[in-house]
Parts: C-alpha cells; sequence; structure tokens
C-alpha cells in the first residue's frame, strides 16, 4: 500500500473513532427517562422481544421504526404494562422509571400508567362531553376543586392545540369533532393527568395529512414538557418530529441513534435498507 494511502486511511479511520465517540457523549450526555435493560417478552410460547436494551432520553421524542412484526407496539407496550390485562403475556428484564423497575410485581399500575400515559392509533374519545373527556380522570384521581379543573382541561386541551376550536362548545359531544380533532383531544386528556411520560402509537395513520401535520407539531410542542416515545410506519415523520430513532428488527433492537445519523448513515445495512423502503 503507498505511504499516501496508508496515511488516507488513517485519517479516516481516526475521523470515525472520533465520530462514533461525539455519537456516544452526546446518546450519554441527556438523561434516560426510561432505561430499559435486558427485555425479553414472550406472548404465551412466542418470543416477541429479545435482551432489548434502550434508553430514553427525557423531554425528546424517540421514534420507534421497523417491519411489521418486529416488536415495537410490543415494546411500547411493556412501558406502562397494558400487556398486563391479557393472560400469558409476560416481560422479565429491568424497565427503570426514575429508580423503580416497572416491571416489579408490586408497582402500582393506576400509578404507572398516570406516570406513562398512551395516545393509540384510532381516537378513542369517551361517548361524553369535550369538557368531560378531559376532567374525567381529573375527578378520578385528583382532588381538584371546580375551579382547579376548569384551568387544567383548559390549559390542557391549549397544550394539544385544540383549544381554539373547541373552546366555545366543550359541553358538546367529543365524539362530534372530526379525527384529527378527536386524536388532540385524547392528547389533551392524557397530559391532563401530568404524566412524565406519553406513548404515541401510530397516532396519526388514521389521519389526513392536514390532521396528522396538526397533530405532529403537537407532539413537537409536548417535547418541552414531556418525554415522547413513538411507533411510527412513516419514515418522513419519524425525521420531522423525533431526536432519535431505534431500529427493530425480529424483536430485537437492530440500531439505535441520532435520528440524523440513522436516516443519513446507519451502521448497519439492513438499517439503511429499511430506511430507505427496500424492505417493508
Ligand atoms: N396478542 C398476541 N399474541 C400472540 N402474538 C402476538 C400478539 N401480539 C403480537 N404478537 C406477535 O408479536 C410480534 C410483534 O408484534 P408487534 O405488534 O409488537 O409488532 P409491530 O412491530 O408493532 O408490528 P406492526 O408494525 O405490524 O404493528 C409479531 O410476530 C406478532 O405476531
Amino acid at each position: 500500500m503507498s505511504d499516501l494511502l496508508t496515511t488516507e486511511l488513517a485519517k479516516h479511520q481516526a475521523y470515525e473513532a472520533e465520530k462514533a465517540a461525539h455519537e456516544k457523549a452526546s446518546m450519554e450526555a441527556v438523561r434516560a427517562r426510561i432505561d430499559v435493560r435486558d427485555l425479553d417478552f414472550h406472548y404465551g410460547q412466542f418470543h416477541a422481544l429479545k435482551k432489548v436494551s434502550i434508553a430514553f432520553p427525557e423531554k425528546k421524542v424517540t421514534a420507534i421504526i421497523g417491519p411489521s412484526g418486529c416488536g415495537k407496539s410490543t415494546l411500547l407496550r411493556v412501558l406502562n404494562r397494558i400487556y398486563d390485562l391479557y393472560p400469558g403475556h409476560r416481560a422479565s428484564g429491568q424497565v427503570m422509571l426514575d429508580g423503580d423497575n416497572i416491571l416489579d410485581r408490586n408497582i402500582d399500575l393506576n400509578r404507572l400508567r398516570a406516570r406513562v400515559g398512551m395516545v393509540f392509533q384510532k381516537p378513542t374519545p369517551f361517548p361524553m362531553s369535550i369538557y368531560d373527556n378531559v376532567a374525567f380522570a381529573l375527578r378520578m384521581n385528583t382532588r381538584m376543586s371546580r375551579a382547579e379543573i376548569d384551568e387544567t382541561v383548559k390549559s390542557s386541551l391549549k397544550k394539544a392545540a385544540i383549544w381554539n376550536e373547541v373552546k366555545d362548545k366543550l359541553h358538546t359531544s367529543g365524539l362530534a369533532l372530526s379525527g384529527g380533532q378527536q386524536q388532540r383531544l385524547c392528547i389533551a386528556r392524557t397530559i391532563a393527568t401530568r404524566p412524565e411520560v406519553i406513548l404515541f402509537d401510530e397516532p396519526a395513520s388514521a389521519l389526513d395529512p392536514i390532521s396528522t401535520g396538526q397533530v405532529e407539531e403537537t407532539i413537537t410542542e409536548l417535547k418541552k414538557d414531556f418525554t415522547i416515545v413513538i411507533v411510527t410506519h412513516n419514515m418522513q415523520q419519524a425525521q420531522r418530529i423525533s431526536d432519535r430513532t431505534a431500529f427493530m428488527y425480529l424483536g430485537e433492537l437492530a440500531e439505535y441513534g441520532e435520528t440524523k445519523q440513522i436516516f443519513e448513515n446507519p451502521k448497519q445495512q439492513r438499517t439503511r435498507d429499511y430506511v430507505v423502503g427496500r424492505f417493508g
């Protein structure tokens, strides 16, 4: 090999090492709000998540992407133990939320689900008024006065970017809203109880492009106050709204990094193939 080539190769290796160190440092610099360690998940005999370890940073948006059936929703559903509602579904490993392992048997599930809220794929407003949709959980879980509930309903609807559209019809049915408005109402309902983390499972996949844009803007606003994890099939959406992206494949975490790096310079060929749409 010529001297010139050797020098160029050494320079390139030094550059790559420095870049990797920088990426690692920036990943570690942000505090993890949820730290998943060696998570395994089974549906009966089926091993759906295999030794997944991933830290979700505080007040950032993390997108989970990957082909159908790779375990994205399963991972999300572990984070607030929704799977507990079904017999035969079991998780092992650790999921640390502020020092508590939420997989512990004696964890208070109501409290956990207040700390880790979830917004589903299809909007699921309760069959009651817009106001009551948001006030319901406050009446159930807090001792707020009427005035405090009024104020929290208003601030939650504002944060979910739907206040201007509903402020004059708070006592009409939530079911009479459009799909996009219903989804933002569900976001308002979720944030009213001040969770630390909000999980979004394909929150815009049932919505038209305008409503999708509004929900994306809302999510971007919400990361000022909340840690957000979103499952999405939409690669453009992941790039628009997330800070970090996790690529899952066959129940494993295949690659995780800054969103820009995952989309522009993935380390693995499989990630590259997926993000450019060679398979799905
Ligand atoms: N209730 C269940 N019982 C048995 N197996 C299940 C159950 N739910 C999911 N699975 C299996 O677990 C694996 C992961 O499913 P999961 O829904 O997490 O995938 P996903 O990546 O979210 O898929 P999609 O993108 O299609 O929503 C799949 O093989 C799926 O068939």
